[in-house]
């Protein structure tokens, strides 16, 4: 950044250069889940971790909707909690991320207890919530633009899932597909009220810091699994051990 106050669209060019150098499509570790490199293991190690962030993700959807000012931005957002958690039990991403986890064959109270994290999972979602609580409402509503991203990665993941494991197919996959309109109906409404708020240079540079806070959280979450399950021996004490080979 150079202390030049940018226009929308030249916004709009460094989030995306931002996603295009940094989202976490370009990690080994999502290169070899896409490329069916991973054992059924591994992936139920990266099912189990990723749980973390699609259970706090309406909390910290709660956490930015009790903050908005206005009726229209919180109708806006509050669609974000019901996609996840759904009208009902059974209903909504976090659920449907649970049939993933079943089919992977891992235990749902084991799940949903938590308890096989990785501690790095843990400090990176945490961050997020936090983030999203501390910082400016610009920044917080910034920091979801990842989601500009992930229909690509989205689809990458499912069709080289579907492709390479025998251990998957489309339903236990379901969770993905409504994600491919949601994200970008959510990305489009974030992208259009940072390119009309972020005004000034102070502004612009905590959204696309935002951006690259995030960028950093779904990193790390990847560096962790990498780093635990792709050497044998590094599993820390405490955390999930896989249940197949
Ligand atoms: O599968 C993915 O790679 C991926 C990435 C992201 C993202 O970029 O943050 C999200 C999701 N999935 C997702 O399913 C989801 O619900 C979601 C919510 C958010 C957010 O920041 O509010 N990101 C993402």
């Amino acid at each position: 950044m150079t202390g030049q106050i940018l226009s929308p669209d030249e916004l709009e060019a460094a989030l995306r250069a931002i996603g295009a150098e940094r989202y976490h499509n370009l990690h080994p570790f999502h290169r070899a889940l896409h490329d069916g490199r991973l054992t059924q293991g591994q992936v139920q190690a990266w099912a189990l971790n990723r749980y973390y962030y699609q259970c706090r993700i309406p909390a910290k959807d709660a956490t930015l909707l009790a903050r908005l000012p206005t009726a229209e931005l919180r109708r806006e957002w509050r669609r974000r909690l019901v996609d996840h958690d759904g009208e009902a039990p059974g209903i909504g991403g976090v659920a449907r991320w649970l049939k993933l986890t079943d089919g992977l064959g891992l235990d749902r109270a084991y799940v949903e207890s938590l308890e096989g994290l990785l501690p790095a999972t843990k400090f990176a979602v945490d961050a997020y919530v936090e983030f999203v609580r501390d910082r400016s409402i610009l920044a917080a509503i910034a920091s979801s633009l990842t989601e500009l991203f992930s229909p690509t990665i989205i689809s990458e993941r499912v069709s080289g899932m579907l492709r390479h494991y025998d251990f998957v197919n489309s339903e236990t996959l379901a969770y993905f597909h409504p994600r491919l309109t949601q994200a970008p109906r959510d990305s489009d409404f974030a992208l259009s009220y940072v390119r009309e708020h972020a005004r000034t240079v102070e502004q612009q540079e905590a959204v696309l810091g935002a951006l690259k806070f995030k960028c950093g959280v779904l990193w790390s979450m990847l560096d962790a699994l990498d780093y635990a399950y792709v050497t044998p021996g590094r599993i820390p004490p405490g955390a999930f051990w896989p249940t197949c080979p």
